[in-house]
């Protein structure tokens, strides 16, 4: 089982052009921002796009294939969806929601029941059975749409932003649950989100999509550690440049060089984490080789530190403790000096 899928959806000022593959068992995590065009990508899949170019194939067989007139409607899929906004049907128990796939495949009342029940006592709500959509909190909600969606034991599992609609505290249980439930899953599953946590925490692999194209893959250790975008170094918290690496020296296009303790040669990453910088109100003694002149442009409570962010030649990220921003007097318009050590700086080919 796997799923095997080039998406070209195009739209008047959008394409999306992306390559996705899925193993068996695997999660697969779509992260980027704000129109990057993750849910196209979802619905693509869905069959509720239309797709402008290419093809999905879900174990071998095509779901879309455009160059072959092939397009297998939205219900005929073997896929469950979960929606942002789970999309219970109101007016049907809990039971009845789970029951319902079943039922629209023709299997009678009393199997699908029994089956539903089944999973919703699995997910440990069995309790919860009779009731409706409305009387669910989100947290159960949210487990009544995953057991919708597994009930018809589909072999492509999409899960649309699943944990957005619920507050901070009943996220972080719902996740480690389904994050089990996940990986007792055996079929592809491709979660949609833009949250960084739910997608390191559940997935295995993440695709990262921006402006309708994967601007890179990996575990989510690797693209934590490697962040080759400025989205992701954001993401993950990290000072990246790109420059060209000559031995020990990084030029970056701004004409200022970095100093690494190991030796590269041509096109580099380099990244460190704004707690590896160091401010002073005049030039540092000893001058440390990575020290550079700059300007604090916002100071914001980060945490437990504070992040200064500093405009100039390279633009930084620090982070300081609320007392080094009282004794540097650290407020916009500040002119610093920032260091950074040698050894706390990665640097991988680009
Ligand atoms: N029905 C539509 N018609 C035309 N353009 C659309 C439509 N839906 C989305 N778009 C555009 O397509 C692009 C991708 O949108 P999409 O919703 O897939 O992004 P996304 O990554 O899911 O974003 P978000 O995280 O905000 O949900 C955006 O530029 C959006 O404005």
């Amino acid at each position: 089982m796997s799923l095997r899928a080039h998406l070209v959806v195009t739209r008047a000022r959008f394409t999306l052009d992306v390559r996705l593959d899925i193993e068996p068992g695997e999660v697969v995590a779509l992260l980027g921002p704000n129109g990057a065009g993750k849910s196209t990508a979802l619905r693509a899949l869905a069959g509720l796009e239309p797709l402008a170019a290419g093809s999905v194939h879900l174990d071998g067989a095509p779901l879309d294939d455009v160059a072959a007139g092939v397009h297998v409607p939205p219900q005929q899929r073997a896929l469950g969806v979960v929606f942002q906004d789970y999309l219970l049907f109101p007016h049907l128990s809990a039971l009845d929601n789970v029951a319902f796939g079943l039922r629209a495949r023709g299997i009678d009342k009393a199997a699908a029941r029994a089956h539903a029940l089944d999973l919703l006592r699995r997910m440990g709500l069995a309790d919860l059975a009779d009731v409706r959509p409305r009387q669910l909190s989100g947290g159960q909600a949210q487990r009544v749409a995953l057991a919708r969606a597994l009930a018809v034991a589909p072999r492509l599992l999409l899960l649309d932003e699943p944990l957005a609609a619920l507050d901070a505290a009943t996220r972080v249980n719902v996740r480690a649950d389904l994050r089990h439930h996940l990986s007792a899953y055996g079929g592809c599953c491709l979660l949609v989100t833009h949250d960084p946590l739910d997608a390191m925490v559940l997935a295995d692999r993440l695709v990262i999509l921006e402006n309708g194209r994967v601007t890179q893959e990996g575990t989510p250790v690797e693209v934590a550690r490697t962040p080759r975008t400025d989205y992701v170094a954001r993401l993950v918290g990290l000072n990246l440049y790109r420059g060209v690496a000559d031995g020990t020296r990084v030029r970056l296009p701004g004409g200022h060089e970095i100093t690494l303790a190991h030796a590269g040669e041509g096109e580099v990453f380099v990244a460190f984490p704004p707690t590896a910088v160091a401010l002073y109100r005049t030039r540092p003694d000893g001058s440390p080789r990575n020290c550079w002149e700059v300007g604090v442009a916002s100071v914001e409570r980060h945490g437990d530190l504070v992040r200064i962010r500093l405009e100039g030649d390279p633009a930084l990220l620090a982070d300081v403790t609320p007392s080094a921003v009282a004794e540097l007097g650290l407020t916009p318009g500040v002119r610093v000096w920032a260091a950074v050590k040698a050894t706390e700086i990665r640097s991988y080919p680009a």
